[in-house]
C-alpha cells in the first residue's frame, strides 16, 4: 500500500470517527454492493443481432470516437478492462440483441443456449448478470409500437420475446448462484398527441400479463419494469407511463425501474426513492446523467447522484434497491466512460455512508434547522477522497486518475487498432 494513502486514510478515520462514523465498517458495507455496469456503452447500443439495423427505438448516442466493440469477444475485453479499474465485484447487463452465437436467431426464439458464452465468462471473471429483452431497433417495432401495437400478430413477436428473455434471465441466475434482474423497457408511444390513451395502455397491460404469468424463482430471477416520460418520436404520449408502471408494479410484485432521465427536467428520482420503498416489493435504478432531456450522459459527481446516494443510505433502501447504469457516449473513450460512470456511482454512495446521519436527523427532530444546515455543508468537505483512495488501493485498482493511463495504453493497444 502507498505510504501516503495509508496515512491520509488513518487522519480521515479519525476526523469521521469524532462523529461516531465508523469507516472501516462503511467500506465493508460497500464492497457488497453490485453495480450493474451497462454492456450498451460499450458499442453504442448497437449489439451483435442484426448488426446493420439502426437504433430506434427513440434512443440515441452522438459521437464517432473510435474502438467501438464489435463482436461479443471484443465487448468482453473491453468490459474486463473497465471493471479492472473499478473496485468491487459487480455485474453485467445484458441487453438481448448482444447473444452471443453461430446461429441466426430471431429475438422470439432466443434459448438459453445462446448466451452460454457469456455465463462461462461471467463464472470465470465472478461477475453476475442482469437481462433486457430488446424492443426495438428491429422491423417490427418501426412504427413505435411493440407490447401495446395494435396488430396482435406484431405484440405476439414482442410478448415471445419477453418470455423467451425471463427463461434466458432464470438461466443467468442460477448458473451464477444469484438473481438476475430483467427489465422491461418499451419504446411504444405517440409524437402527437393520441385520441385514445386508453387502449395501448390496455394492451400494455394485457401483454405484461401473458409475460409474467409464469412464476419464476425469485432467488434466480426478478422483473422489473421501466416506464418514460417521452421519447424521440414519442413526446406527446408514452404508453409505459410513470403512473402506468407505477400501478403495475405495487399491484403485480415486480420492481420498478427509475430512469434518472425518464421524468420531468427539473423532477428527480432520488425524491421518489423512499415513498416508492414504502410500497414496492424492490426498486431498480437507471442511474443516468440527462442534460435538459434524456440524452443519457456519462455520470457525474452532481447534487443528484449524491442525492441518490444519501435516499439509499439515509432510508437503509441498499437491501432493496437494485442499481442499474443507463448511459451512453461515443464521443468518448468507451471504457472510459463507463470507468468514470460506474467509480462516481460507487463514490457517491461512500460520501453518502460517510455522512454523520444521526446527528443530521436529531436536529431535524428537534428543528435545529441551522445544525442541519451547518453540518451538512461542514460534511462536503470532510476528507472523503481519502476514504476513497484507500478503498481503490484495498480493492487492488488505481488509485485517483491513475486509472486513465491504462484507459490511455488499452486505446493504443487495442482500440485503435479496431477497423
Ligand atoms: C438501452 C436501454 O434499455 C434503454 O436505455 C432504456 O433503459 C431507456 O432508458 C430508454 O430510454
Ligand atoms: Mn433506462
Amino acid at each position: 500500500m502507498q505510504e501516503n494513502v495509508k496515512r491520509n486514510y488513518e487522519a480521515a478515520k479519525a476526523q469521521y470517527a469524532e462523529h461516531g462514523i465508523d469507516v472501516d465498517q462503511s467500506l465493508k458495507q460497500l464492497a457488497q454492493i453490485k453495480i450493474s455496469m451497462h454492456c450498451w456503452q460499450g458499442d453504442d447500443v448497437r449489439g451483435f443481432l442484426n448488426r446493420d439495423q439502426d437504433l430506434t427505438g427513440g434512443i440515441s448516442v452522438t459521437g464517432n470516437y473510435p474502438g467501438a466493440a464489435r463482436t461479443p469477444a471484443e465487448l468482453r475485453a473491453d468490459l474486463e478492462k473497465a471493471l479492472s479499474l473499478i473496485p468491487g465485484k459487480h455485474k453485467v447487463n445484458l441487453h438481448a440483441i448482444y447473444v452471443d452465437t453461430d446461429e441466426k436467431v430471431e429475438l422470439d426464439r432466443l434459448e438459453p443456449k445462446h448466451f452460454r458464452r457469456w455465463v462461462d465468462w461471467a463464472k470465470e471473471q465472478g461477475l453476475g448478470l442482469d437481462f433486457n429483452p430488446t424492443c426495438f431497433s428491429h422491423e417490427k417495432s418501426s412504427d413505435g409500437f411493440t407490447l401495446s401495437h395494435p396488430d396482435p400478430e406484431i405484440r405476439r413477436f414482442w410478448i415471445d420475446h419477453c418470455k423467451a428473455s425471463r427463461k434466458i434471465s432464470a438461466y443467468f441466475g442460477e448458473q451464477l448462484g444469484q438473481t438476475c434482474v430483467t427489465n422491461v423497457w418499451v419504446p411504444d408511444g405517440f409524437k402527437d398527441t393520441p385520441v385514445d390513451r386508453m387502449a395501448p395502455r390496455q394492451r400494455l397491460k394485457e401483454s405484461l400479463d401473458e409475460i409474467f404469468a409464469e412464476e419464476l424463482n425469485p432467488a434466480y430471477h426478478l422483473d422489473a419494469v421501466e416506464s418514460k416520460l417521452f421519447g424521440i418520436g414519442s413526446e406527446a404520449y408514452v404508453v409505459g407511463s410513470h403512473e402506468f408502471y407505477m400501478g403495475y408494479g405495487i399491484r403485480n410484485n415486480k420492481l420498478i425501474c427509475l430512469d434518472a432521465g425518464h421524468f420531468h427536467p427539473t423532477e428527480v428520482i432520488s425524491n421518489k426513492l423512499s415513498s416508492l420503498a414504502l410500497f414496492a416489493d424492490g426498486i431498480l435504478l437507471h442511474v443516468s446523467r440527462p442534460m435538459r432531456w434524456d440524452s443519457d450522459h456519462v455520470v457525474v459527481m452532481d447534487d443528484e447522484l449524491l442525492a441518490i446516494g444519501q435516499e439509499l443510505v439515509r432510508g437503509d433502501l441498499l437491501g432493496k434497491t437494485h442499481i442499474g447504469l443507463d448511459f451512453f457516449d461515443a464521443s468518448i473513450n468507451r471504457v472510459a466512460a463507463w470507468v468514470i460512470g460506474t467509480r462516481n456511482t460507487i463514490k457517491a454512495l461512500l460520501r453518502a455512508m460517510l455522512e454523520p446521519v444521526d446527528l443530521l436527523r436529531k436536529a431535524e427532530l428537534e428543528g435545529d434547522y441551522t445544525t442541519r444546515l451547518a453540518i451538512a455543508e461542514e460534511f462536503k468537505s470532510y476528507p472523503f477522497g481519502a476514504v476513497w483512495d484507500y478503498y481503490c488501493e484495498q480493492q487492488g485498482v488505481p488509485v485517483r486518475e491513475q486509472w486513465l493511463a491504462e484507459v490511455k495504453a488499452y486505446e493504443q493497444e487495442v482500440l485503435l487498432k479496431r477497423g
